[in-house]
């Protein structure tokens, strides 16, 4: 096989322009794509419809767009496709995020670098537990996910990558579970940690305002979910 294969494709499962909800670049008008696939199985996600990638699920990439609800279809494009795809919708964001299921199983370079010739800035959501292949341009969001039932962990060089940790909680376990690996791999200088409540639970955002705080931390609360935006 290939190193570098040209014309990698990407499995699709949605593309549609919104407000980002959260991290740092909260209300900045951007572009989602979401890639299909996910094996970490954190048990409170929001998109479970993006974990398995079926071959009965495959859909032609005009369909991808149309979509009016979650679906697990997917449909296969490369990064020339996609970017003729977002040219031919018209989006007036200039921000893309690419998000999942689990974007960092795929190789990003190929799609960062065809966005970003067409004008794109590149934001990654990912969880930390795959190695990340993509543009030094690409601004990286780790989301840290500990002791889930896929049983992946953590990796150094994402922490190290990271241009901002965002990590959800709920109870007060997950900020130590937080302190421990911040200690054990921690980001470069500077870069902002936040905290999203899981869920929008009261408690939950209630103790992640409170550590926030005490800590000088981001909060994050899912801006779109308030909004009841995509
Ligand atoms: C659906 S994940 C996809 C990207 C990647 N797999 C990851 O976990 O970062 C996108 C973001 O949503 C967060 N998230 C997922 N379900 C959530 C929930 N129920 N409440 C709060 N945040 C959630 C994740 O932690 C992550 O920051
Ligand atoms: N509006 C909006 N903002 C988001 N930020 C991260 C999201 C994600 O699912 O990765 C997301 C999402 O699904 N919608
Ligand atoms: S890693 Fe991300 S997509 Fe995968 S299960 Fe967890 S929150 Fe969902
Ligand atoms: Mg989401």
């Amino acid at each position: 096989m290939l190193e570098n294969p040209i014309n990698t494709l990407y499995p699709i499962n949605e593309v549609f322009q919104t407000i980002q909800g959260e991290g740092i670049y909260t209300g900045v008008p951007a572009i989602f794509v979401r890639l299909q696939g996910c094996p970490v199985g954190c048990p409170w996600c929001d998109t479970q419809h993006t974990w398995e990638q079926h071959a009965k699920d495959e859909v032609a990439l005009s369909e991808i767009t149309e979509k009016t609800a979650p679906t697990a279809q997917w449909a296969n494009a490369s990064a020339n496709e996609l970017v003729m795809l977002l040219k031919r919708k018209g989006y007036t964001a200039t921000h893309i995020v690419i998000t999942g299921g689990e974007p960092a199983m795929y190789d990003l370079t190929e799609l960062g670098i065809a966005l970003e010739q067409a004008g794109f800035k590149l934001q990654i959501e990912t969880s930390g537990t795959f190695p990340l292949r993509v543009t030094d341009g690409t601004w990286v969001t780790v989301s840290p996910k500990l002791d889930m039932p896929g049983g992946y962990l953590v990796r150094p060089d994402c922490m190290k990558r990271a241009d901002e940790i965002k990590y959800p909680v709920a109870m007060q376990k997950h900020i130590d579970q937080l302190d421990k690996l911040l200690a054990s791999c921690p980001p470069r200088d500077g870069v902002s940690i936040g905290l999203q409540p899981i869920s929008q639970r009261p408690r939950a955002t209630e103790l992640a305002m409170k550590v926030c705080i005490e800590r000088n931390w981001r909060l994050s609360v899912q801006l779109h979910k308030y909004l009841n935006i995509e």
